[in-house]
């Protein structure tokens, strides 16, 4: 029952002048897959639910759902299902009928709606809850209902605005392994908005990156980090080495000094932009460049390290690394840093637009 969903050229101007709350958003979400739309707030990300399910008017583009444009279909009629961040319950109601809501309205038997109200509450393992009064749930459990309401309507695409931010670690936690089981289970086309990497790690085949109302990027979570295109994407998945410097003859120089890049580069400006968790300390005669400790923060058992690295006639850089557990290292200590060929990335400099990517030019 899934559908497939085409966002093409989608553009919401809410004040005429002003920046488009979003721009242009081409977005293919296939049959059963997930894709996250992640973003700063303010970035547009709610936009494109609510133009997709209907709730807002694009200024311009369309939506497509197997190919049909839904362009003046109603929200009702679209064949999608949303949950906010907040479950939206009815608090009088049992939960078993606040999940068989719709398929009252729609003239469905009391009998038949309350038994497949209970079969979803099993599929949200709430099994048992049906007649509690929903005012008498948990956050986390609420938030489970909200989801056996939307899937209930047996939607052909699953809307999911920031479902689980109000949650805690933990429940949160809990959330994405069910969110994973059902998809195992059902397979539905799913549309998920968050600020969240790491959510959007867990639950997304792929992700599209939104900054500005723009799409900055969009593929599977390990190519955004390992590739980004833009300081934008990089700084969004939590990097912080950039290093401003210049490529010539596939190879960028800077205060690191003349490093060899994996990928075709043009010639000009570009930003090395390398994950933590690939560089590591090694000895002086292994070391791509040389540097201090300037800061050691925790993560857990590990450490995340920035080394300065002071640039022969340019400015210094700071480079981070995350140590493995059990490697100390102090602030103040001299170090070398290797920085594989294949984590060496290269971004245009602020200001340019992710399609100005360098490596996207031909030399
Ligand atoms: N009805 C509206 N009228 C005017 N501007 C709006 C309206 N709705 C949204 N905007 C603006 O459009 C931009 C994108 O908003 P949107 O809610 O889509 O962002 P978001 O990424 O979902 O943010 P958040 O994560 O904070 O919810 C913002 O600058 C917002 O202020």
């Amino acid at each position: 029952m899934s559908g497939s969903l085409q966002l093409t050229g989608l553009t919401r101007v809410h004040t005429p002048g002003a920046p488009p709350a979003l721009e242009d958003l081409t977005l293919a979400v296939p049959a059963g897959s997930c894709v996250a739309i992640l973003g700063p707030s303010g970035s547009g990300k709610s936009t494109v639910l609510r133009l997709t399910a209907g709730l807002d008017t694009p200024t311009r583009g369309a939506v497509h759902l197997d190919g049909r444009d839904l362009a003046g279909v109603v929200p009702e009629r679209r064949g999608m299902a949303m949950v906010f961040q907040r479950p939206l319950l009815f608090p009088h109601l049992s939960v078993r009928d606040n999940v068989g809501f719709a398929d009252r309205v729609r003239g469905l038997p009391r009998r038949q709606a309350r038994e497949r109200a209970e079969e979803y509450l099993g599929l949200v393992q709430l099994g048992g809850f049906g007649s509690r009064p929903a005012r008498s749930l948990s956050g986390g459990q609420e938030q489970r209902v909200a989801l056996a309401r939307a899937l209930a309507a047996e939607p052909r695409v699953l809307l999911l605005d920031e479902p689980f931010s109000a949650l805690d670690t933990g429940l949160r936690q809990e959330m994405h392994e069910l969110l994973a089981d059902l998809r195992l289970r059902l397979a539905p086309t799913v549309l998920l908005v968050t600020h969240n990497p790491a959510e959007a790690d867990a639950l997304a085949d792929t992700v599209a990156v939104l900054d500005a109302g723009r799409l900055q990027q969009h593929g599977p979570m390990r190519e955004l980090y390992a590739r980004p295109r833009s300081l934008a994407v990089s700084r969004l998945l939590g990097g912080r080495t950039e290093v401003p410097g210049t490529v010539a003859g596939g190879r960028h120089r800077s205060a690191l000094g003349d490093l060899e890049l994996p990928d075709l580069v043009a010639e000009g400006p570009g930003v090395l932009v390398v994950r933590p968790e690939a560089v590591t300390l090694v000895s002086a005669a292994d070391a791509d460049a040389r540097g201090t400790v300037v800061q050691v923060r925790r993560r857990g058992l590990r450490a995340l390290v920035t080394v300065e690295v002071a640039g022969r006639g340019s400015s210094p850089a700071a480079v981070d690394a995350e140590l493995p557990p059990g490697q100390e290292v102090a602030v103040g200590a001299a170090v070398g840093l290797r920085i594989p060929v294949t984590a060496r990335c290269v971004v245009p400099p602020a200001g340019l637009p992710a399609g100005a990517s360098a490596r996207d030019r031909q030399p």
